[in-house]
């Protein structure tokens, strides 16, 4: 039985900054369709981390493609901060991923003949900073996230960790309202996940809203709620009584303890 959190009607009022409503998507490839998310009801508050767990297959990285509008609906629908996404086109759903999504996938997919510092500064420059702005953006986030001195670099000289904290300054130079991961440390060794499991956390603290999808318990282990997705449906909704309640994160603790 689907034990997930009854979602409210949208209103624009006090909206949560992403909601979905009987998302379902079917994948047609060549042989069965994969039924990869079959209804889905959810609605993410500004400050929470969210973490999707579940076994392979399950249909985790669907769903979070559908989040970000990397992939459309069969049906049902995803407002984003009160705003219903339906009838986006591919040109403003690339827009409102510049602007309000940040994402980070598995394989880091920078722009590999692009230094690492142009692959940063580019969605800024896309979004109409100045160079000089953008650059300032990006020298920010290379401090903090320990990559300075790497800013002439190719993707392809630096190791999986440190591409991947390439790829997290990439998605939150336009500090977007929402960070997605798609297995952030899928492909990194034990110490770059726990390398890219303190910086979520550590942007978690101050504020950034994160839905990730992972199947590793040392990444969930960071989130204060971890949804349990299995067979397209969530099987499982809970906040983590061992997480600390942090930043704005708390009120998507209370709302489900209350
Ligand atoms: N582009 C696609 N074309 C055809 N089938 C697909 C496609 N993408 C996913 N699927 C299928 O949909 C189902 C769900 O896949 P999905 O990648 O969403 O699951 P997952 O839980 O993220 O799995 P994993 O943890 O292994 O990445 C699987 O049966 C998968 O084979």
């Amino acid at each position: 039985m689907s034990r997930s959190r009854p979602v409210p009607e949208p209103c624009a009022q006090d909206a949560p900054l992403l909601q979905a409503t009987g998302l379902v998507k079917t994948h047609y490839g060549e042989g069965t369709p994969a039924h990869a998310v079959r209804g889905v009801d959810l609605a993410v508050r500004q400050g929470e981390f969210v973490a999707v767990t579940g076994p392979s297959g399950a249909g985790k990285s669907t769903l979070l493609h559908l989040l970000g509008g990397l992939q459309r609906p069969d049906s049902g629908s995803l407002w984003l901060d009160g705003e219903r996404t339906d009838a986006y086109s591919e040109a403003r759903w690339a827009a409102e991923r510049r602007r309000r999504i940040g994402i980070v996938f598995q394989f880091f997919n920078l722009v590999s003949n692009l230094s690492v510092a142009d692959n940063v500064e580019l969605p800024a420059l896309l979004t109409g900073l100045s160079t000089r702005k953008a650059r300032t953006e990006r020298e920010h986030l290379f401090a903090e996230l320990g990559l300075e001195g790497k800013e002439r670099s190719m993707p392809g000289e630096l190791s999986g960790g440190e591409q991947q904290r390439v790829a997290l300054a990439r998605a939150l130079v336009n500090h977007p309202p929402l960070l997605l991961a798609d297995e952030p440390a899928g492909s990194l060794d034990s110490r770059g996940t726990r390398e890219v499991t303190r910086l979520l956390s550590r942007f978690h603290q101050r504020g950034q809203t994160i839905v990730l999808v992972t199947h590793d318990a040392r990444v969930a282990s960071a989130a204060d709620r971890v949804i349990s997705f299995f067979d397209g449906r969530i099987a499982d909704d809970a906040a983590l009584d061992t997480a600390p309640a942090r930043g704005t994160g708390i009120s998507g603790v209370l709302e489900l303890k209350g």
